[in-house]
């Protein structure tokens, strides 16, 4: 059977710094996926590379079997979405913001799913004619992922999108994140550097390194049993007990 995703050796340097080294991965069946690493080691420029926000300097994405050249970069943005931890809000209202999706895909907008995803996300109460710049940091950062979600992506790619959330808003995000991904069959993947809430939520890691993937594991058993030496020693930098913090 086709792959959803495959990534073949991605390579890409800024300057002469190199930053992702002949990644390599395959997304099978729709799950959710850590993307755990240190600081500084690609996490990032893999997502924006994967929604081509950026150019790789070699390799090849496939996206149901079809390589990324044969698609227009707009269409596979529909399908592979990338929420930053920096939520980007366009000019306007709320509500322009939420409808600027549909606007630039000409697809209907669908305001009782636009009501549903606020709702879930404790966004009920807002004002839709509330000017975007005013919101705060957190109401951006979910108003940012309602409007990803939108468009009903397959694949989300989802940088620490909840770093900065209050303990409420983080636990609605995983919440509707997690029935998302259930109930679409949908693909999360997803850099965090809490790894009680990798551990929690993921069925997969992806242990990036150096710009390479130095393991792909079962969610469990990366956790008991991390298979190489640098994942021990990522592990070991967070005991057990604390791993709802950052090991850097
Ligand atoms: N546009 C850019 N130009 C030059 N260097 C960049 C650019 N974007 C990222 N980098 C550098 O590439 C390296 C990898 O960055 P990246 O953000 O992908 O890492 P990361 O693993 O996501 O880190 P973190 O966990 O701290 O967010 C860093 O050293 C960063 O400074």
């Amino acid at each position: 059977m086709t792959n959803i995703l495959e990534i073949n050796q991605l390579s890409k340097s800024y300057g002469d710094k190199p930053i992702l080294n002949a990644f390599t991965a395959q997304i099978a069946k729709p799950e959710m996926i850590s993307l755990l690493g240190k600081s500084g080691q690609g996490k990032s420029t893999l997502l924006r590379i994967l929604c081509r926000l950026e150019a790789q300097d070699q390799g090849g994405i496939q996206f149901h079997g079809r390589s990324y050249e044969e698609v227009d970069p707009k269409e596979w943005r529909k399908k592979i979405c990338y929420v930053s931890q920096q939520s980007y809000m366009l000019p306007g209202s709320v509500e322009d913001n939420l409808r600027t999706v549909s606007q630039l895909h000409k697809t209907p907008f669908d305001m009782s799913f636009a009501k549903e995803l606020m709702t879930s996300l404790d966004l009920d109460h807002m004002d839709w004619n509330k000017k975007s710049a005013d919101l705060s940091g957190g109401e951006k950062q979910r108003v940012a992922l309602v409007r990803s979600l939108l468009l009903r992506p397959e694949i989300l790619l989802l940088d620490e999108v909840t770093a900065s959330l209050d303990m409420q808003s983080k636990q609605a995000v995983e919440k509707l994140l997690q029935d998302w991904q259930e109930q679409e069959g949908a693909t999360c993947v997803w850099i965090t550097h809490d790894l009680e809430q990798a551990q929690r939520l993921s069925h997969r890691i992806w242990f990036i390194e150096g710009g390479s993937l130095l393991e792909d594991n079962d969610s469990h058993d990366f956790f008991e049993n991390p298979r190489t030496e640098s994942a021990r020693n990522y592990l070991q930098l967070v005991p057990k007990e604390g791993r709802s913090s950052c090991p850097m």
